[in-house]
């Protein structure tokens, strides 16, 4: 961990924005094309903390993982380490009081894929080694393995003289993921990007993989970003580490907050969406569920690079009023969880707002309309 004594977060991002040209495209199309990938989202990561980024394929949720830890630079906003702004220190400006290195040391990722993340001809005590060589230069070659066998032993690869000898190849998936979690956690850092770190292994595999990140979390103290496009175990981690899921749609994050809050009570419609995605652990409820229309008024997502104005979910929306053609909604405190809704409020112009009339025309019938609020 950093030794740097300080009160701020360990990690806060501010209105970040992360704007992709795509290349190749001659500059006067370029307005047209830029995808919006983040697009203004705030953020702050404690210590010890847990935040899973769910959402659908493309809504961000890699990219502002990867501008959390350094490895994406914004195209706006600011990204500060312990109130240092990363970049500042990554340009190697003479007023960073914290080093690149250092920076560098603290936050970590880990991939999905763990058959691509290691190098097929290097033994596991080879690949631990690199990092302790790297940032605890002070260590001698017997300290440096007794460190290693410690790594395995805390990720459960034991015996530890057995596994430090193979081959990415002699080993299973889980047992390669295990490898890339030690080899992160080798660094000491205070942060891990965890982008779909377990979506490639079977299903019992996942939720192992969890405790132990949850395990490894409780003896390092390490927070983690976990990105992820299933909610289920999104919810898993972070109601066992009292962590929050930040749900994004188009590079927004719409609703943020206390896992069961959000999962048992959402307010914004997306999230309702995705609720309705993720089938329920229940047999009996999750064969309910599959006859129930989602509650979307169009399945289809929008382009990235040509989202709808004002907000952007209102294509897609059961609930949407001609307010939400026209107005962005800010993140509102929606007891328990912050929503990006207009719904969140009970006095707003939205409730007199009159309703979008696609509706009908698009044969949609809801099953989650809820009354209006009574004016007070
Ligand atoms: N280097 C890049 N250049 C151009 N566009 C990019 C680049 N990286 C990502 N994008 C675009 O930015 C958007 C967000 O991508 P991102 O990978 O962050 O989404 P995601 O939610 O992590 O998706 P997935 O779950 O499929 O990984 C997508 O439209 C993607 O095509």
């Amino acid at each position: 961990m950093s030794e740097t004594e300080s009160d701020e977060p360990l990690l806060s991002m501010e209105d970040v924005e992360v704007h992709f040209k795509p290349g190749g495209v001659i500059e006067k199309a370029l307005s047209e094309e830029i995808v919006r990938a983040v697009d203004g989202i705030s953020l702050e990561v404690e210590e010890e903390d847990i935040v899973a980024l769910v959402g659908e394929s493309g809504c961000g949720k890699t990219t502002l993982g990867k501008a959390a830890i350094g490895l994406q630079r914004p195209t706006g906003g600011s990204i500060k380490y312990r109130g240092q702004n990363i970049w500042k220190a990554k340009d190697r400006s003479s007023d960073a009081k914290i080093s690149k290195d250092e920076i560098q040391q603290a936050l970590q990722i880990i991939h999905q894929d763990p058959g691509s993340a290691l190098n097929s001809s290097r033994r596991v005590r080879a690949t631990l080694a690199d990092p302790l060589k790297r940032w605890r230069k002070e260590l001698g070659p017997d300290e440096r393995l007794e460190t290693i066998y410690h790594f395995l032993e805390y990720v459960g690869m034991t015996p530890v003289e057995d596994y430090a000898e193979r081959f990415p190849h002699q080993l299973s998936g889980g047992e390669q993921q295990r490898v890339v979690l030690g080899r992160a956690l080798l660094t000491n850092p205070d942060l891990v990007l965890a982008d779909e770190a377990v979506s490639a292994l079977d299903v019992s595999l996942r939720v192992e993989m969890m405790d132990l990140l949850l395990e490894l979390q409780d003896m390092f103290g390490t927070s983690f970003v976990f990105v992820s496009h299933d909610l289920a175990n999104a919810r898993y981690l972070t109601k066992k580490s009292d962590g929050r899921i930040a749900v994004m749609y188009l590079g927004d994050i719409v609703e943020i907050g206390d896992p069961d809050e959000l999962i048992e009570n959402p307010t914004h419609p997306y999230t309702k969406v995705l609720r309705w995605s993720t089938p329920p652990a229940d047999p009996d409820v999750a064969s309910e569920t599959m006859h129930m229309q989602p509650p979307v008024r169009r399945i289809d997502i929008p382009d990235p690079a040509d989202p709808p104005e004002g907000c952007k979910f209102h294509t897609r929306c059961e609930h949407a009023r001609e307010v939400c053609k026209q107005e962005d909604p800010d993140l509102y405190d929606a007891d328990g969880t912050d929503a990006k809704c207009f719904r969140a409020l009970d006095n707003h112009e939205y409730w007199h707002s009159e309703e979008l009339t696609d509706r009908e025309e698009l044969g949609f019938t809801s099953s989650l309309d809820e009354e209006e609020p009574a004016d007070d």
